[in-house]
């Protein structure tokens, strides 16, 4: 995708679709539990995969790149009784972990071969009911393990306690699991590191749950880049004050940084993002991104546009996403003009120099990559190659992006 330097208009709205995370929770418990009215569902490819999957009866699903699909279903076939499935996806999946989970789910007395590398997908799944009440499961390496087995543990006769051992990543989507839990009259108790769930009462199987989806907070944050670099006003819908998703933190890490006020208008769900008109921006940033991950490389593009000095640490998971997070933003910012260090879990800016004549991006199929660099036009043009990996989470994105800019 080609971007002329462009300027922001200003007081656009942009209409962006339901969270992600939310959207593949629901559909995992709309498929299990069968009593869900959902509203303003995610658009995103990875919702659709996971949709498909669910109405299939094949034995072999190919969930291509979407993550928590993978790591969900994974327990999801693991209590589907009798019935064996072969849980597949893209190149890139059969890179990404899942050893945690398939052992804790192993443990609990499900038979699950790994097809090709011992703690990679392809998995075939020998679906069994579950009758055991405890698990133990690192938490350091993907919170996507401990929702997965949260959203099958009210179906189980005896509920669930699940034990985190070691450091806990990403803890908001966990947090965001149980909220959902609770909405849906699954009862949790989160005491230290352990999990408890109850079994699903049939009472609450028959009420009918209406769940309004919030739109996605990981997509706004491209526009809070876009407000940064572009200093003009912004209306985003629909989002709530009160949200269950981490990477809401944008708003307050933008205003503290970048001089970008969010005003949120209680009965439209929107959020107005203001700049500052003569905000000082900071001598450097200095933050921990590990509870709001998928924000890291969108804010490090707007700290590098503006050469603001920052140093981000929390990013252990970064290396084992869409693709090596880290790397990949290590070799594109350099064509921004900035050179960055980078460690298993940190990235920090070293020098800013003049970006790159012709600019153009790599997104190494990460659709992340592609929509955090996008907002730079805003300083100068730029290239952004395969530009339909945005389709994974946000197919609009390219055309939310040109009704807000002018040429
Ligand atoms: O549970 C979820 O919906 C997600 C959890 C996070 O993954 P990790 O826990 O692997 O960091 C996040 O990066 C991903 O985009 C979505
Ligand atoms: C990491 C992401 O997704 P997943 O892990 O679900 O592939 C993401 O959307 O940034």
């Amino acid at each position: 995708m080609k971007l002329e330097k462009s300027t922001l208009l200003g007081n656009k709205t942009v209409q962006i679709s339901g969270s992600k995370s939310i959207s593949n929770r629901l559909l995992i418990l709309e498929s299990l539990f069968n009593t869900i009215k959902i509203g303003n569902l995610s658009n995103s490819q990875d919702t659709q995969l996971l949709k498909k999957a669910l109405s299939e009866t094949t034995e072999i699903v190919d969930i291509h790149h979407a993550g928590t699909a993978m790591r969900f279903l994974t327990s999801y076939y693991s209590i589907a009784e009798g019935k064996i499935t072969v849980l597949t996806g893209s190149g890139r999946m059969k890179e990404r972990p899942i050893k945690n989970l398939v052992t804790a789910l192993q443990n609990l007395g499900v038979e699950i071969e790994y097809m090709e590398n011992e703690g990679f997908p392809p998995l075939k799944i020998h679906g069994r009911k579950i009758t055991q009440t405890q698990v133990n499961v690192p938490a350091n390496i993907s919170s996507q393990f401990i929702t997965s087995l949260l959203l099958i543990a009210g179906k189980l006769e005896n509920g669930l306690e699940i034990n985190l051992v070691g450091e806990v990543t990403s803890r908001s989507y966990i947090e965001m699991t149980l909220d959902i839990l609770t909405k849906f009259g699954i009862k949790t108790h989160f005491t230290g590191s352990t999990i408890q769930v109850e079994p699903f009462t049939t009472d609450a199987e028959t009420t009918t749950v209406n769940y309004e989806v919030e739109s996605d907070w990981s997509s706004a944050s491209y526009f809070y880049s876009i407000c940064a670099l572009g200093r003009e006003t912004i209306h985003l819908k629909s989002f709530y004050k009160e949200s269950t998703q981490g990477d809401s933190a944008i708003a307050k890490i933008y205003e503290e940084f970048f001089g970008i006020k969010t005003i949120f208008s209680e009965d439209e769900h929107k959020l107005t993002l203001q700049p500052h008109p003569n905000f000082s921006f900071p001598e450097k940033i200095i933050l921990d991104m590990n509870n709001c991950p998928d924000i890291a490389q969108t804010l490090c593009v707007t700290a590098a546009a503006l050469k603001i000095p920052f140093d981000i640490s929390g990013l252990g998971t970064l290396k084992v996403k869409e693709t090596d997070r880290l790397s990949a933003l290590h070799i594109e910012l350099k064509k921004l003009g900035t050179e960055t260090e980078i460690t298993d879990l940190t990235v920090k800016s070293i020098s800013f120099n003049e970006p790159q004549e012709n600019i153009s991006i790599k997104t190494y199929q990460d659709h992340r990559m592609a929509m955090s660099f996008a907002p730079f036009c805003l300083i100068k043009e730029l290239n952004i190659e395969e530009e339909e990996v945005v389709e994974k989470s946000y197919p609009m994105f390219w055309k939310d992006l040109e009704s807000i800019l002018i040429r």
